[in-house]
């Protein structure tokens, strides 16, 4: 696996989305700085997914712009990026390891393609379950198959649409550190969606929140890895952010209470 420093530089300038007349991200500025990992949270509908897509090319935005490495991206597939999702998306009639070949495009031999996608098989322990099914792994163990497929070609953006949100909580856990380990290894950068703002500050170098179809907090989580939920900062961050997530699902107004956008 690649050890240099290779995250992607991205950066949203006044990135507005509307769906006929309801706009659903507006003004979006946010910078993010190669190998960081963000994450995304807010309510239900408030445009997560859409904001990713933006990202990914899958979209177009109504206006303002998406800067891949400082370079304006307008919606051509970037082969560098790769999401993952709630779904582990797995093609039920290919075997795991043909799964995680997918993974890698373009002109490689087959021998390469081969090496590498048993490298990352192993990199999420899935070595020996190679030449399996996907219908007998379990869902955490097809969740791995699915960050093994986006990590075999290096990406150097992984967008991450709440991968983890089908998960019981032991396996969670323990995918959300071998997301980080693999993170740290590998120095992609990284954007994460989730619902759960105590995975958002177990693994997250930022967590921005969205609401109101813009960013309402951007909270820098500078606490030393790996992060211990039972620490009272950790706890404090995490009510903090929650209350300001609660606090916006009942109110009817934006102007019911003063932006904060330097921390929670
Ligand atoms: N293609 C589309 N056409 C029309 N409306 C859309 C489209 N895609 C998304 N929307 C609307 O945009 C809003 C934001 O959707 P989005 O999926 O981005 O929210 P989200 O924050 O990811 O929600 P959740 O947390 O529930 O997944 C929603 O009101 C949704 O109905």
């Amino acid at each position: 696996m690649a050890l240099e420093t290779r995250g992607m530089h991205l950066t949203l300038k006044e990135l507005s989305k509307s769906f006929g007349t309801k706009t659903v991200l507006q003004n979006i500025d946010l910078e993010i700085k190669p190998g960081e990992f963000v994450a995304i949270v807010g309510r239900s509908g408030c445009g997560k997914s859409t904001m990713l897509r933006l990202i990914a090319g899958l979209d177009a935005p109504s206006a303002g712009g998406v800067f891949l490495n400082d370079e304006q991206s307008h919606q051509q597939i970037n082969p560098t990026i790769r999401m993952m999702f709630q779904d582990p998306r797995l093609l039920p009639w290919q075997r795991v390891i043909a799964n995680v070949e997918l993974g890698l495009l373009g002109s490689n031999s087959k021998a390469y393609v081969r090496q590498t996608a048993l490298q990352v098989l192993r990199a999420v322990g899935l070595e020996d379950r190679a030449h399996e099914w996907p219908s007998v792994l379990s869902g955490g163990q097809r969740q791995r198959v699915a960050l093994a497929r986006a990590l075999t070609s290096n990406p150097s953006l992984l967008l991450l649409d709440e991968p983890l949100g089908a998960l019981d909580a032991l396996t969670r856990i323990e995918m959300q550190q071998l997301l980080e380990n693999l993170w740290q290894e590998q120095q992609f950068t990284a954007l994460l969606i989730t619902h759960d703002v105590e995975e958002a500050v177990v693994l997250a170098d930022r967590v921005v929140l969205i609401e109101d179809g813009q960013i309402g907090l951007d909270v820098k989580i500078d606490f030393p890895r790996p992060r211990s939920r039972g620490d009272a900062e950790f706890a404090k961050t995490v009510e903090k952010i929650l209350q300001r997530v609660m606090t916006r699902q009942e109110s009817d107004h934006a102007s019911d209470y003063a932006l904060d956008s330097e921390a929670a």
